[in-house]
């Protein structure tokens, strides 16, 4: 694990979302995710469930929220309802036409982390009917023989999406093996023809990166308005920062983007009517950086030293959330939130992929 450290905030987190889970799981994946419409009673403890009986589209980045009443943003209920969608599209197209989507990963390396998130990725294609492919190679391999991995499903029919697992061991060429990958394949959305697209007005990308893209998709799920608002995206890297300022930004948000050399963080956070943390710094963005009624999409994923835990860590994301929940008007959790949302889009631009390359609407 690449930041195992102890932290202050949030240490009860875990355990509240816990309890929150448990007693209000139901209704959020019917509610928020279904009929659109939030009836929660605020849990005992009072923190992340805010009692309301309005249509979700009321949650507003401009209207101070009460005290204590964030709704909770439940990425693995929404994922859970995209994979279903996902489910019957790919099944559909396999009585059409006969063609199932196929996913390549290739692995490189034996880092524990990249490991999991690879099986969790073959569980999910698996629930949704998705074919996938995995080549894994050793920590030494050459950036050749990754190369010739990469050429082999370029050129395999039967395979839709390619997904090269990051990092890469240092001694490759990153972005030599990502310019690799055919863009029609791309389904990573890492190719630097399909960033510049996003970048530029009028031109779409084959594929958008499937962590940002999974950030949108909650707002719009949850009918979170962008337009018009003033967005701030902490951290600028390739896969995830920069490409969902570029989002935000096509959805007619003013952003700001924030990185390691910012001065004032805190203040230009403040200012913020929509937050996306994307940092690797767990719990650094506190209560007192968020505007009131802000809505907060936490990307971070940190492990965190806890001896009381299974693994001995558990997960915390970049926003000091049982502090934040308080201010905020929505936040996502962390496990639960965005990450769920990454591997959903990542099926969903599979199948994308699939029928574009098919020619199957
Ligand atoms: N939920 C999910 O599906 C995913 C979660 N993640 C998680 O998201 C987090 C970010 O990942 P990733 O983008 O790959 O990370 P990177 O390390 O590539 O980028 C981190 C960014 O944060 C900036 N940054 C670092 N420290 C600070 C600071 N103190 N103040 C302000 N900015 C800072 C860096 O600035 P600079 O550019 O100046 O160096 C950089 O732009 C990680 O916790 C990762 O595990 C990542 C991918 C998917
Ligand atoms: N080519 C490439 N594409 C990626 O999209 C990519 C990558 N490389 N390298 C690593 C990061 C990280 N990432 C995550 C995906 C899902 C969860 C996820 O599902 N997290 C669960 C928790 C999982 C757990 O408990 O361990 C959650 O947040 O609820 C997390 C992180 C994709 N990444």
């Amino acid at each position: 694990m690449a930041s195992l450290m102890f932290t202050d905030c949030s240490s009860s987190t875990t355990s509240r979302l816990i309890h929150l889970n448990r007693r209000s799981g139901t209704f959020l994946l019917r509610q928020c995710v279904g009929q659109l419409r939030l009836q929660t009673t605020a849990s005992g403890r009072g923190c992340c469930i805010r009692s309301s009986s309005s249509p979700i589209s009321a949650i507003s980045a401009d209207t101070k929220s009460s005290e204590g009443a964030a709704i909770v943003i439940d990425g693995k209920a929404v994922a859970k309802k995209i994979r279903d969608e996902i489910t019957i599209e790919v099944s559909r197209m396999k009585e059409s036409i006969g063609v199932i989507p196929g996913l390549a990963v290739i692995l490189v390396g034996d880092r524990k982390d990249s490991a999991t998130y690879v099986r969790n990725k073959k569980k999910a294609c698996d629930s949704v009917g998705i074919k996938s492919f995995e080549v894994r190679l050793a920590e030494d391999s050459s950036e050749e023989e990754v190369l010739k991995s990469v050429s082999g499903f370029n050129d395999d029919p039967s395979v839709h999406g390619i997904l090269v697992q990051l990092p890469l061991p240092s001694h490759m060429d990153e972005q030599n093996i990502l310019n690799a990958v055919s863009i029609e394949k791309d389904v990573d959305g890492f190719h630097p023809l399909n960033i510049g697209r996003l970048a530029m007005r009028g031109r779409e990308p084959l594929f958008v990166p499937c962590t940002p893209k999974g950030c949108i998709e909650l707002l719009h799920r949850y009918n979170i308005e962008i337009k018009g608002k003033r967005a701030v995206v902490i951290g600028r890297s390739n896969i995830v920062g920069m490409p969902a300022a570029l989002l935000l930004q096509r959805e007619d948000a003013t952003v700001s983007i924030i990185h390691s050399r910012t001065k004032n963080p805190e203040e230009i956070t403040r200012e913020a009517d929509i937050i996306i943390a994307a940092v690797g710094q767990p719990n650094m963005v506190r209560g007192s950086w968020i505007k009131p009624g802000a809505v907060i999409i936490d990307v971070g994923i940190n492990p965190v030293e806890d001896p009381s835990a299974a693994r001995g860590y558990r997960l915390v994301g970049d926003i000091c959330y049982e502090e934040a929940c308080k201010v905020a008007s929505a936040i996502t959790p962390v496990p639960g939130g965005v990450g769920p949302m990454t591997i959903a889009m990542l099926l969903s631009n599979t199948l994308t992929s699939a029928k574009r390359i098919h020619n199957f609407q």
